[in-house]
């Protein structure tokens, strides 16, 4: 009798979490649930730890609260944002997975133009499966899809691509602008939905967002720090875009990849462009002079590991920026902590533990491991 085909597993279902940040109860997921519930979430509550974050039944979760993240980190927690969607990057410090996914909580799934629901996780894997083309810009966009190719001049000595390190994935209805542009087109909604995932092409930056975004943490991870925001700092709204650009210009150093495009999740919640002008006014200005040191970044030969890469980073940043602003003396030495921390966790010997440690089905929130004391 011939036997029913195997059920099909969920692509890097072993392999992926799910970083949530949150500061409200996550019943979203209900609408995710077909797509994620494979899959094991990391979720970093933010604000009040006291307060209880509902997650739907059936989903397999780790839960850190501020009160988590000082336990682990102790002292170098400081280098973790709060009150500030950037304390997600917790989650990829975590995390024992070679790659993440991360998504807001006011993040749905969205419908093609055909009406069917786009399953965004499925979508951002297959980009981050597939090569991206940051040396020669192919006019027919991402060669490796089905039903596409490269164009004729593509030189053949540049097909096989580059790894690709980063997936930034776009959203319909409430587009991510800055709260000036929110602010003087409070009702445009986006409706265009463009079939193309493209490569950002080696030298050129690019505002990137996390509201879905996925990511290879064994090729970018140690630079995927999504900076010092929110409480405290005199800046917000701006924690993805710094991870972007320090992460940009490392990718194209090691000749990695980053791409953008589909997959598009349904942006529900508009924030107030008020607010959010308070937390990124000074990001504004100050921009003007971040991007330009950006592009004149030149990392040294001998820059071979993120980390490296990143450290080297973290001193531009303080010698050519902190004219521009104190903070960013803090910020590159919060960049030192975070590799510091990123090396501490995700040392040998923590994956080896990691690996040991049994395997649970039920949602618990697990500790997180303790770092080695130095
Ligand atoms: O203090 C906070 C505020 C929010 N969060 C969680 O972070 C994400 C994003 O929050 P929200 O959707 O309210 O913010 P937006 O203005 O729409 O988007 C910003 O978020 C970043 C993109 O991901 C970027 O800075 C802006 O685009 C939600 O999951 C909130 O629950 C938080 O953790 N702490
Ligand atoms: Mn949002």
């Amino acid at each position: 009798m011939a036997h029913p085909p195997s059920p099909i597993s969920p692509p890097l279902k072993d392999d992926l979490d799910i970083v949530i940040p949150t500061i409200r109860n996550l019943d979203f997921l209900e609408m995710w649930r077909p797509f994620f519930q494979a899959y094991h979430l990391i979720i970093v509550q933010d604000g009040d730890p006291t307060k209880t974050i509902r997650v739907p039944d059936g989903f397999d979760y780790e839960l850190y609260n501020r009160n988590d993240v000082n336990r682990v980190l102790g002292p170098k927690a400081s280098c973790i944002s709060f009150k500030d969607s950037a304390c997600r990057c917790f989650g990829f410090l975590v995390s024992k997975k070679k790659y993440i996914f991360t998504i807001d909580d006011d993040c749905f799934v969205a419908k093609d133009p055909s009406g069917k629901e786009i399953n965004a996780l499925e979508q951002q894997i297959k980009n981050l499966l597939t090569p991206s083309t940051p040396f020669f810009f192919n006019t027919l966009y991402d060669p490796y899809r089905e039903g596409a190719d490269f164009v004729r001049g593509y030189p053949f000595s540049f097909r096989e691509g580059a790894p690709t390190a980063i997936s930034h994935g776009l959203w319909l209805n409430i587009p991510d602008y800055d709260a000036p542009t929110q602010l003087v087109k409070p009702l445009e909604r986006n409706t265009r939905y463009v079939d193309a995932v493209m490569t950002i092409p080696k030298g050129t930056l690019f505002p990137m967002c996390g509201m879905n975004l996925g990511f290879d943490r064994e090729l970018i991870g140690p630079a995927m720090y999504f900076g010092l925001m929110g409480d405290g700092q005199p800046i917000g709204r701006y924690d993805d875009m710094w991870a972007g650009w320090c992460a940009k210009v490392i990718c194209d150093h090691l000749s990695l990849g980053v791409k953008t495009g589909l997959p598009y999740i349904w942006h529900s919640k508009a924030s107030n462009p008020f607010v959010n002008l308070k937390k990124e006014y000074k990001g504004i200005y100050w921009q003007e002079e971040i991007i330009p040191f950006f592009q004149s970044v030149v990392l040294p030969k001998e820059c071979t590991t993120v980390q490296k890469c990143y450290l080297e980073l973290s001193k531009q940043v303080k010698e050519k920026l902190s004219s521009v602003d104190p903070y960013f003396q803090k910020l590159a030495d919060a960049m030192v902590t975070w590799i510091e921390v990123w090396d501490e966790l995700n040392s040998p010997a923590q994956a080896a533990a990691a690996a040991a440690a049994p395997s649970t089905t039920t949602p618990v929130k697990k500790d997180a491991p303790s770092p080695k004391p130095k």
